[in-house]
């Protein structure tokens, strides 16, 4: 389990990670999402032990991480900018994990090269981009880390490998309860693989929930009634945090139980009247909307 309470980060005068309560549950997959330069690379940083916290602490199974060897050996990060010392093969990097890690896993270490089936003589550094974010999952997944701290960690993988990494990624939180959290812009992914969901805004936390619970919180509907006023009674009825007119079709994003909604809606006998599948990315953009940060269709 991953803790964050009252975490507060600041670089000279700007504060990156700004008054932060997170759990990441033992054997879950989060989600860390959120605008640039909202403080996800700061926060995971400080999970990795990397950077003390101003204020707050962050602990791993309940002990403090920052300086603290014995929890680290069980927590890998992986970067988003990745670094191997200059000149490295493969089996030279990974028998300098295998020094510092003790849960290193040789046989693992074996097992996964039938995954990623790269000559462990090779040069770290000749490899290709994707190539090199291979490595350093294999190496991360042959230290059997406790928890795994990924950071835009799927950039650059073709989507065969993501799908092959992401069948480990899931067979270790199976088998033996990793936590993991992950930091990404690519949704998509992040909708297949996480359980839980963090959305991230000027260094804070503006929404925590289980993935299921999120989606079952925000609905897109389809509606066209006979007469705008019958309309204006149901927005006024619900929380809608997004509208837009398509022909005579209102399409709008509501908050709120489906039950409820399909109630105050039917209540104006509506024409037209769908529940239409929400993505992820939907979700994220109505939920910077409402802090302000909205699309603007900006012409230059
Ligand atoms: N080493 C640093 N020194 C000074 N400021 C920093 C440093 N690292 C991050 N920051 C600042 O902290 C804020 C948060 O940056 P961070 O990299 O954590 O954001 P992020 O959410 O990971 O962004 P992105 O999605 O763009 O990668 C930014 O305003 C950034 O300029």
């Amino acid at each position: 389990m991953i803790e964050a309470k009252s975490v507060t980060k600041k670089f000279h005068n700007e504060t990156a990670v700004r008054n932060i309560n997170i759990t990441v549950k033992r054997g879950s997959i989060y989600g860390l999402l959120g605008s640039n330069g909202a403080g996800k690379t700061t926060l995971l940083k400080m999970m990795a032990g990397i950077y003390r916290p101003e204020t707050g602490t962050i602990s791993i199974e309940d002990v403090p991480v920052f300086e603290n060897v014995f929890i680290k050996k069980k927590v890998c990060y992986i970067p988003d900018t990745l670094y191997f010392f200059p000149q490295n093969t493969i089996a030279q990097m990974a028998e300098y994990y295998q020094n510092i890690y003790s849960e290193w896993d040789a046989s693992r270490f074996n097992t996964l090269k039938r995954v990623f089936q790269i000559d462990t003589d090779r040069k770290i550094h000749k490899l290709s981009k994707g190539m090199q974010r291979q490595v350093a999952f294999w190496l991360a997944l042959s230290c059997m880390p406790s928890v795994l701290i990924l950071d835009e960690p799927i950039d650059g993988l073709d989507p065969v490998m993501r799908q092959k990494i992401k069948n480990v990624l899931f067979q270790d939180v199976a088998d033996r309860e990793m936590t993991v959290i992950i930091s990404s812009h690519n949704l998509r992914e992040i909708e297949d693989i996480c359980d839980h969901i963090g959305i991230m805004h000027q260094g804070e936390l503006i929404v925590e929930k289980e993935l299921d619970d999120l989606k079952a919180d925000t609905h897109k509907i389809q509606v066209a009634f006979k007469s705008e006023l019958q309309e204006k009674h149901i927005v006024d009825q619900l929380e809608v945090v997004h509208q837009e007119k398509r022909g005579s079709v209102s399409v709008l994003i509501v908050k709120g139980e489906e039950s409820n909604i399909k109630r105050i809606v039917r209540s104006e006998k509506p024409f037209v009247f769908d529940i239409l599948p929400l993505t992820l990315e939907e979700m994220f953009i109505y939920e910077m909307g409402e802090v302000g940060y909205e699309i603007e269709n900006i012409l230059l």
